[in-house]
């Protein structure tokens, strides 16, 4: 077997899910070699967990990327935030360590994403972008490589998670009200951590520019619904995911993982 060094970046709630599935045997190809977080309990909490499942290797608590990319990972879960992938997907890239990454956000930036692109050519690396809370990435690309392709992203969300944005105000708890429509550039600039789905599905298919999104609050609403819409001459396909919470993004960190190291992938 070809254990492959895994180190993750944001120990949150997504990154947990990944961990926990290396502990149960779901990623029996990979070693969490390395973590880091901003809050460094957080990053401590999650090597606890895979020195008390018996391992037979030590998980390693960072205080910096430099210290991270020393342990010569091959592959780095960014499950932070768009700023931090902004930050260590160059070095990462250059480093020799493949990216897995949920804040797909950071890649709306067209200079930036060009930028990982040429980095990770160069450095034969590759940036696998999950599919998250949504999903359908294959039927997007496909009918996007057929020809002029119209998509559109139109998300459901509950008034409180959109409390801290621009658009919110308390009417929202009684009102169903569409707040926001543009393309997914302007969506991830307005919402930073909420629409990475958005500019995922975008750059599966048209390009962030080129989507259409819209973001619709609904009094009592819980989870969220997500809706593609993607036609062309010939293919007309809806992707509709609902999710309680967003626990299906890491476990589709997860499913990613599995793809890059399983000889039958979907
Ligand atoms: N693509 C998709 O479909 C989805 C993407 N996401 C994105 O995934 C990411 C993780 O989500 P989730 O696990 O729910 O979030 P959490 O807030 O639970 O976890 C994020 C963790 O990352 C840490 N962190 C933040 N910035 C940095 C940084 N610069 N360097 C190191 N650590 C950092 C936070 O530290 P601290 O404890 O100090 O806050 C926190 O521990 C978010 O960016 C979110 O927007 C989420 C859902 C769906
Ligand atoms: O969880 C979700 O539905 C979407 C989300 O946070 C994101 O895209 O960043």
């Amino acid at each position: 077997m070809n254990t492959k060094r895994l180190v993750i970046v944001g120990c949150g709630k997504l990154a947990e899910i990944v961990a926990d599935a290396l502990i149960n045997g779901i990623l029996p190809d990979y070693q969490l070699v390395g973590v880091l977080s901003r809050t460094k309990e957080k990053a401590e909490a999650i090597a606890n967990k895979i020195e008390k499942a018996d391992s037979d290797y030590t998980c390693q608590v960072c205080s910096s990327l430099d210290e991270l990319l020393a342990l010569k990972p091959d592959y780095l879960v960014e499950s932070a935030s768009p700023a931090a992938l902004r930050e260590l997907a160059l070095p990462a890239l250059k480093n020799g360590t493949s990216l897995v990454v949920l804040s797909i956000g950071a890649l709306a930036n067209r200079a930036f994403y060009q930028d990982v692109e040429q980095t990770a050519r160069e450095n034969s690396q590759r940036v696998h972008i999950v599919s998250g809370a949504t999903g359908g990435f294959d039927v997007l690309r496909t009918a996007s490589l057929m020809g002029k392709t119209r998509v559109s992203f139109d998300t459901e969300k509950g008034p409180n998670s959109l409390k801290g944005t621009s658009v919110y105000d308390e009417a929202l708890q009684t009102e169903k009200r569409k707040v926001f429509e543009g393309n997914a550039q302007e969506a991830i600039a307005l919402f930073p951590t909420k629409v990475n789905v958005a500019v995922a599905a975008s750059l599966a298919s048209v390009g962030p520019e080129d989507i259409q999104v819209s973001v619709t609050s609904t009094p009592d609403f819980v989870g969220d619904d997500h809706r593609i819409e993607v036609r062309n001459e010939q293919v007309h396909a809806v992707i509709d995911v609902y999710s309680q919470t967003a626990q299906i993004a890491g476990w589709s960190v997860v499913n990613t993982l599995r793809n890059i190291s399983l000889p039958i992938v979907f």
